[in-house]
């Protein structure tokens, strides 16, 4: 009974059989992100990078009992990290502290971001990148400047991970209209900092609030970041609430890769939809397929206040994608 058992569980066919590499593994959102990886059972192989403490954090994740292999790499092996990658996930980079925007991290994260972008266009260049790095409005770009310098840009593999502001949405509308988070579907979409993030309530059960409930929960949409920032006093911001929301983005383009249908997920990606106004990335609802993104689908129908909120956000967005494709010119 043991022996098949274990045969059964040990079998994976090659189409569910994906490496996974987290670059910023041992951090505060990258060691609850690797363990969350790790009970997914498309992940067959995980590997888990850091400047330091990622041979720890495997070690300890690697005791998880599913069908995974888990290694930890250090900075002279991150060739070995990426090589053979399908995903790679980047957390690394510094957090905020109170009093500061995602846009003051810039000059930290800007280079970090750059360089292990060019380590997975030189070692891993088919991969799904998926950015978790603030300000991700700008960091994106940055990946997608290194890649375009290399010769190996795909947009369809190139993703900012907003999925942190469609759960929040789901949780705190949920606690305006009484109902159970589980059940609320928010369209986010725009970019993810401040009021670039645009949660589409018309498009939910909730289009009806007034207008004073309805700007406060926007708000607290566009701002819930803060509120982690503010309560966490100086220790850095979301990194468990994170984690979920990467491992559920991450898990949405492993379904895609793997072929399922209808993987829906809002995401900050190369997008037509407003390219001819100078907008070069957007977050909106994209259905993930085996290469990637599959259909970028349009916004939809907006209320008007929404359209308000969308100009505005372009705007800020057009400014932070130009200053992550400048970053990149001026520091190659
Ligand atoms: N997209 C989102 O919704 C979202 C949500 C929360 C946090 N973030 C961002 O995620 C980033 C990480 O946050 P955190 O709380 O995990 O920070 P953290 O400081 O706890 O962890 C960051 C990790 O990155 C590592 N690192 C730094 N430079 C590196 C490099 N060159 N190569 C490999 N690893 C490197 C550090 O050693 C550290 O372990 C921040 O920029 C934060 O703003 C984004
Ligand atoms: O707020 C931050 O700086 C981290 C993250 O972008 C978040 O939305 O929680």
């Amino acid at each position: 009974m043991l022996s098949k058992v274990a045969t059964r569980s040990f079998s994976s066919s090659a189409a569910n059989a994906y490496k996974v590499a987290v670059l910023g593994a041992a951090g505060g959102i990258g060691q609850p992100l690797s363990l969350l990886l790790k009970l997914n059972h498309k992940v067959t192989d995980l590997a888990l990078y850091d400047l330091r403490g990622a041979p720890g954090v495997a070690a300890d994740v690697s005791h998880v009992p599913t069908n995974s292999t888990v290694k930890g790499y250090n900075p002279d092996q991150i060739e070995a990290a990426l090589t053979n990658s399908d995903v790679i996930v980047i957390p690394a980079g510094v957090p905020r502290k109170p009093g500061m925007t995602r846009d003051d991290l810039f000059n930290t994260n800007a280079s970090i971001v750059r360089d292990l972008a060019k380590a997975a266009a030189d070692y891993a260049p088919n991969a799904a990148v998926l950015v978790i790095s603030n300000p991700v409005n700008s960091t994106v770009p940055i990946v997608a400047e290194v890649f375009k310098s290399k010769g190996v840009y795909n947009p369809k593999k190139l993703f900012g991970v907003t999925t942190l502001d469609v759960l929040r949405a789901s949780r705190f509308v949920s606690e305006v209209a009484g109902t159970n988070p589980v059940h609320e579907k928010v369209t986010v979409v725009g970019g993810h900092s401040g009021i670039t993030i645009v949660p589409l309530l018309s498009q939910t059960e909730h289009k009806s609030l007034d207008t004073e409930t309805r700007d406060a929960l926007i708000h607290r949409i566009q701002f819930g970041g803060d509120e982690v920032v503010q309560a966490k006093d100086g220790a850095g911001s979301a990194t468990l609430s994170m984690a979920q929301a990467g491992a559920r983005f991450a898990g949405s383009v492993l379904d895609g890769l793997a072929g399922e249908k209808d993987v829906v997920e809002p995401t900050f990606v190369d997008s037509p939809l407003f390219k001819s106004e100078g907008v070069e990335f957007f977050s909106s609802k994209v259905t993930l397929g085996a290469e990637g993104v599959k259909t970028i689908h349009n916004l939809g129908e907006l209320s008007d206040h929404e359209e308000e909120l969308v100009k505005g956000a372009k705007d800020t967005l057009i400014s932070n994608i130009k200053k992550g494709v400048e970053f990149v010119k001026q520091n190659p």
